[in-house]
């Protein structure tokens, strides 16, 4: 049986030891008592008709009671241990996921991650709250339960091991088997919910293109694998139950059997035999769950390769010097090269000279590296080759919390995250006093001060899934708003204008001509009115710099540039 995901998944928690002990010896205590009671059952048996004891009965009843108590209190309190167990991995997990490095999260749908933290923790909460109670008290009675059977009667404790041995034998190939089914029927499953969820998140799209049927039988035809894993499992349990359930009925019989002659030979009594059977069934009882258990860890072992993958997925370094400030040092990119994968080069020799108090365009054909530029200036990526330099450091040195602290992004997508339009502005500001009237100056600055006084909720009001219920150029403002809100040194907007409507990229670009004095300001954009007065702008073509210059600038002396604004104006 391969553990070794599941302990490694469990090591490091921070469970308290002084829990478990005082849980499991009150489990050991409330097992020990039932291990008493066919010691009882035999002295009663034997000497039933010689020395009746009601005073002995009563205790043996208010022994049983003290047992029921002991184990209900440690049943909860060990249930309660597999319960923030995790609890503890799931904090765990996802704390770690949001602090990953972005290529090794690009790798996996986001979907993926959701269903990993979700139900793979859900697997191990199954074998944990089901198993962390019960392992305990089913070890003592099988232990306490077999020393007794030897002092008994070890002819017939002979024949109890030796079915113990077959039944260990038999379970252990198939164990092996369902190990595997189950690792590929988690993979499978996580799958599915990463597809499912970027179906539904896209489900405009998929509508728009008439794209049901065909989704449709992409999903049956995961969904078809994952019954046959289901299947699979399923033929497997059904060739492992029956197969527990006989070998211990024939176990039973040949007791039965065994022990009558043994009785009838005088070797032991009528109370042996019956106390004997009363010890094998604790022992018994924990071992025909061995089937159940086995199948739960080798799915929890499964679950917990997966979540160890995530736990192993390289993490950003938030260490590095505080002290800079963006404010009086231009951001150089020097020979910068980078690679999303090793067998295409995004961008090459790339140099680039961000001032601060100016406004840097960056513009070009579509997939020539603009955002892929942003990310790198966001420390998203480290360049493949060649340095990002602030005045004559190397970022790299530089902390990435305060570097990103710095810079105000307003990215290209059209969502928000938070409940409402407050939580949506004031998201990853938290401790931070953000006064009201800074709020109103940094929406007034966004052009969204009206339209949120016209609402009757205000800032309160609630943000649906997907933003469904801001248009595209209002979820674009209120990023804004949130961006100026960080007080930025640097205010990166990535193809920002995109959705906006013309007068409110007249206000927007107002706006940004009084604050490209306060910071320096990085655009993306497609829209020749919002580049056109930039300090310097960047053609960027193939993944490198195909000229720099002013809008006039490069009209007259980059024919590339010429064409591109041609092209803009038709
Ligand atoms: N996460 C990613 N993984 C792999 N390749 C990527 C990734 N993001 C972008 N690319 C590739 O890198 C290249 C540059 O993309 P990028 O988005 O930087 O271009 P762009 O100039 O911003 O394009 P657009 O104007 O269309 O937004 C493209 O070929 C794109 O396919």
């Amino acid at each position: 049986m391969k553990k070794s995901n599941l302990l490694q998944l469990l090591k490091g928690l921070t469970l308290s030891k002084t829990q478990i002990i005082f849980a499991s010896v009150l489990s050991i205590a409330s097992a020990a008592i039932l291990l008493y009671m066919p010691l009882q059952a035999k002295r009663l048996i034997d000497n039933f008709a010689t020395e009746f004891d009601l005073t002995h009965i009563l205790a043996i009843g208010v022994t049983l009671i003290v047992q029921a108590i002991l184990s209900a209190f440690s049943f909860y309190l060990l249930t309660r241990l597999a319960e923030r167990t995790v609890k503890e991995i799931r904090q765990k997990v996802s704390s770690h996921l949001l602090n990953a490095k972005q290529e090794v999260l690009g790798k996996d749908l986001s979907g993926d991650l959701a269903s990993s933290v979700v139900t793979n923790t859900e697997t191990i909460n199954r074998l944990l709250s089901g198993l962390l109670p019960n392992v305990v008290s089913g070890l003592t009675s099988v232990v306490g339960a077999l020393f007794f059977l030897c002092i008994m009667s070890w002819q017939l404790t002979l024949v109890v091991f030796c079915a113990l041995i077959f039944l260990m034998v038999l379970i252990s190939p198939i164990s092996n088997v369902t190990n595997q089914t189950y690792e590929a029927s988690q993979a499978k499953s996580n799958g599915l919910v990463g597809q499912l969820s970027n179906y539904f998140s896209e489900i405009k799209l998929l509508k728009s293109s008439n794209a049901q049927q065909e989704t449709a039988e992409k999903i049956n035809h995961e969904v078809t694998d994952l019954y046959l894993f289901g299947i699979r499992i399923a033929k497997i349990n059904s060739i492992m139950d029956p197969l527990v359930t006989t070998v211990i009925m024939a176990t039973i019989l040949i007791i039965f059997g065994f022990g009558g002659y043994l009785v009838s030979v005088k070797t032991i009594t009528i109370g042996t035999l019956i106390s004997f059977l009363l010890f094998v069934f604790q022992i018994i009882t924990p071992f025909a769950n061995v089937g159940n258990v086995i199948n739960d860890f080798q799915a929890s072992n499964g679950a917990a390769k997966h979540l160890n993958d995530l736990l192993a997925l390289q993490v950003e370094d938030y260490s590095g010097a505080a002290n800079f400030t963006l404010k009086d040092t231009s951001i150089v990119f020097q020979n910068v090269g980078f690679s999303y994968n090793p067998t295409k080069e995004t961008l090459r020799d790339l140099n680039l000279r961000f001032e601060n108090n100016q406004l840097t365009a960056l513009v070009g054909p579509s997939g020539g590296g603009k955002s892929t530029i942003i990310s790198l200036l966001e420390r998203f990526y480290e360049p493949t080759t060649g340095k990002v330099l602030l005045g004559d450091r190397n970022v790299q040195e530089l902390n990435l919390k305060t570097w990103r602290a710095k810079i105000g992004y307003v990215p290209q997508q059209t969502s928000v995250i938070g409940r409402t339009l407050r939580e949506s502005l004031l998201f990853g500001l938290k401790g931070q006093k953000i006064t009201e009237e800074e709020i109103q100056a940094a929406l007034k600055q966004a052009y969204l001060l009206d339209f949120i006084q016209n609402l009757p909720a205000g800032l309160d009001t609630p943000v649906t899934e997907n933003s469904g219920n801001l248009s595209g150029g209002q979820v674009q403002r209120l990023m804004l708003a949130r961006a100026l809100l960080r007080k930025p040194e640097l205010l990166i907007l990535d193809e920002f204008t995109s959705a906006l409507d013309s007068e409110s990229e007249k206000f927007i670009k107002q706006s940004i001509n009084h604050l490209r004095d306060q910071m320096g300001i990085v655009i993306v954009a497609h829209r020749l009115s919002t580049i056109k007065d930039a300090d310097q702008i960047y053609f960027i073509k193939d993944g490198t710099v195909a000229g720099l210059g002013t809008h006039e600038e490069l009209i007259a002396c980059l024919p590339l540039y010429q064409k591109y604004v041609e092209d803009q104006q038709l």
